[in-house]
């Protein structure tokens, strides 16, 4: 069968207590043993991942994020982005994880590769309606920021991380491009 490069994965999120309170009812489900869900009485969908109620970050994380960091270090590019109307569970998903995954970027890197500084370069922005906030410089965020290209081909604002394998430090650099 074909490889299709962008994988779906749908997770469903448990009814908050402010919903419980409200009375508010579940209108999804999961179909067991399959890769679908219903809404509402019969309408079924099918994604390439389902994650339930219960699902946890760690879960999610080992079937979506991880194989991506694993074609990260063989040179491909990935990109992971959460979609869903407000309230639904973006930031809880994609927001609490980013540590870890640089965690385990940098222990491929150090098994993979021996006697070079490499250079790991991170942006992390939200996009909220026309504004972007780069959530890794708290006192920008009331400031007007540009998603532009340098001369190199780099977008955005970028943390320039650079980790030298022998003395596994990380030296947080600010890099603006013009
Ligand atoms: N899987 C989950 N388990 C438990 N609570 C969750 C889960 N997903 C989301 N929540 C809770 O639901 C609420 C809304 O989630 P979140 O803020 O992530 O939504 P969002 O899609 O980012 O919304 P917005 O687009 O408005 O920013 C939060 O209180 C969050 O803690």
């Amino acid at each position: 069968m074909e490889e299709i490069p962008v994988k779906v994965a749908v997770r469903i999120r448990p009814l908050l207590s402010k919903e419980v309170l409200h009375n508010h009812q579940v209108c999804v489900r999961l179909v067991p043993n399959t890769q679908q869900i219903i809404i509402g009485k019969d309408r079924a969908f099918t994604f390439d991942f389902v994650f339930g109620k219960n699902s946890t970050q760690g879960e999610v994380y080992t079937v979506c994020i991880k194989p991506l960091l694993l074609s990260l270090t063989e040179g491909y590019n990935a990109t992971v982005f959460a979609y869903g109307q407000t309230g639904s569970g973006k930031t809880y998903t994609i927001g609490g994880g980013h540590i870890g995954t640089l965690q385990v970027l940098f222990c491929f890197i150090f098994f993979l590769v021996y006697d070079i500084l490499v250079r790991v370069k991170v942006s992390y922005i939200e996009v909220y309606k026309e504004e972007l906030r780069d959530l890794l410089e708290l006192e920008t965020s009331v400031k007007d920021l540009h998603i532009r290209e340098d001369e190199k081909g780099n977008t955005g604002r970028i943390l320039d991380l650079k980790f030298d394998t022998h003395g596994f430090s990380c030296v947080p650099e600010l890099f603006f491009p013009s």
